[in-house]
């Protein structure tokens, strides 16, 4: 089966050009000057006149049935796969949970269980270590050699997910001799805890105190703090869902002595801020996420990051929990409130709205959210860009078509929409995965079931 996509303007991480694309089953046969293809070609043909046509997106950061909080995240990966395709991302990595006194390989099964046959596009794992022991360290290796080859620790969530300094220095050593990135939730919990504890004896219980209890310094202050490990150690390191000014500085300090640290953010951080969690009533639960949303002025110096790549990535950190009854468990004390946010579905557009409103280049837009999350995770020239040979995960984006984020709308299964009300000037029309037509305008043409686990190599991507 081949597939001509005509007329469109191609873009990559170093820009834009006129070129058509040939697909030719799964891959990309050959990208070359408009109308060097006859369409008699091609079975068939899709005119991407006025269109952007763009490597699908690659979300390297959700949480697809992930057991938090005492519940589960909403979407499961049949459902929140297809509501990613829908946004234009085409690829996820989600993380599999080892919970404490369990094994990483028992951990690496239990999640393909999960999303083995149940997935609309292709996936890969991250694994988070939670409990670090001799045979936790040695699994690592196993988990690189079966394509799982980042780990994500947390200076968070004391007695659930919590590493000690000591135990995230033998993991980042493991993560050095095995070639493997150690992901990093960077806020100090120890710290964070007792404020909450003394805002609830306080009597302060509403959702806006999960953001007054996790002040940017905590952020920017265990950053520093896994800055510093990485480097003594010399394992790579890549910050997840990097929210503040204080951490985005240390991460651009150790960037430009030339450590290899990494950081992502997420579009609530860039969009969404404090004055949400502040909604009346328990409205404001619905944006509780770790980090908190942080004051509206932090957004300028992540869009700058954006720009000067301090940082890297855009994932959504997609985790979603149901208004009406999930977030209801945190009705009588912020600290019960599950921590997660829905996102998947509208990252590519919401950084489209970016480069509408001229904070980021069109080739920044793809590079941050298909090119650097391919490389920095062991997936390009796979993923990530538009060339012969690659996989036909491809987008056809319409820049100038308008829509309305609603929960009326949207695909994720969770009831409410972060973005509600927000108009995008931008629209997903067309989407490829694997030269299969998942989304066109005439709606979902994909299946859970196509989508492939993905082996991933080591990171690419280096400072
Ligand atoms: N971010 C969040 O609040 N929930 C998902 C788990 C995590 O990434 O820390
Ligand atoms: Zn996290
Ligand atoms: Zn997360």
């Amino acid at each position: 089966m081949r597939t001509l996509i005509k007329n469109g303007t191609v873009l990559s991480a170093t820009g834009a050009s006129a070129a058509d694309v040939l697909v030719d089953g799964e891959t990309i046969a050959a990208v070359a000057r408009p109308g060097v293809f006859a369409d008699d070609a091609a079975d068939t043909v899709l005119d991407a006149a006025g269109r952007y046509v763009l490597p699908g997106g690659i979300d390297a950061h959700t949480h697809m049935e992930m057991p938090f909080g005492g519940t589960f995240s909403h979407d499961t990966f049949a459902t929140g796969t297809t509501a990613a395709a829908w946004g234009g991302t085409t690829t996820i990595i989600d993380f599999a949970v080892q919970a404490k006194g369990t094994s990483l390989l028992s951990t690496m099964d239990k999640w393909h269980e999960k999303a083995d046959g149940n997935c609309a596009i292709d996936y890969g794992f991250h694994m988070i270590v939670s409990d670090v022991n001799d045979t936790t360290l040695k699994e690592m290796e196993s988990c690189v050699s079966a394509g799982v080859s980042s780990f994500k620790m947390f200076m968070a969530y004391p007695g659930v997910f919590y590493s000690t300094d000591g135990e995230i220095l033998l993991a980042m050593q493991k993560a050095r001799d095995t070639g493997s990135t150690i992901m990093m939730h960077a806020e100090n919990g120890i710290a964070i805890d007792e404020l909450a504890a003394q805002a609830v004896a306080a009597g302060r219980t509403d959702p806006v105190q999960h953001g007054l209890t996790r002040p940017p310094e905590l952020e920017g202050e265990a950053t520093h703090r896994a800055i510093r490990l990485a480097k003594v150690t010399g394992a790579p390191l890549y910050i997840v869902h990097l929210s503040a000014a204080q951490a985005l500085a240390e991460v651009a300090a150790a960037r430009g002595e030339g450590q290899n640290v990494f950081a992502e953010t997420c579009p609530q951080y860039l969009y969404l801020s404090i004055e949400d969690l502040a909604k009346p009533g328990f409205e404001g639960a619905k944006y509780v996420a770790s980090p908190p949303l942080r004051e509206k002025h932090h957004q300028t110096d992540l869009w700058r990051g954006l720009r000067t790549n301090d940082l890297s990535v855009v994932s959504t950190d997609h985790c979603p929990f149901c208004f009406n009854d999930q977030k209801q468990l945190g009705a009588n004390d912020f600290r019960a409130i599950p921590n997660g946010m829905p996102g998947v579905e509208h990252r590519m557009d919401l950084l489209h709205q970016g480069v509408v409103a001229g904070e980021l280049s069109l080739a920044r837009w793809v590079e941050t959210c298909a090119t650097t999350p391919a490389r920095m995770f062991g997936l390009y020239p796979r993923k990530g860009v538009i060339a012969p040979g690659s996989d036909a995960d491809i987008v056809i984006y319409d820049p100038k078509a308008t829509q309305t984020l609603s929960a009326d709308t949207h695909h994720m299964n969770v009831d409410y929409s972060a973005y509600e009300g927000l108009e995008i000037t931008g629209k997903v029309e067309t989407v490829l995965s694997r030269g299969r037509v998942v989304v066109s305008p005439d709606g979902f043409s994909g299946s859970t079931g196509h989508g492939k686990f993905l082996s991933r190599d080591l990171c690419q991507y280096l400072n």
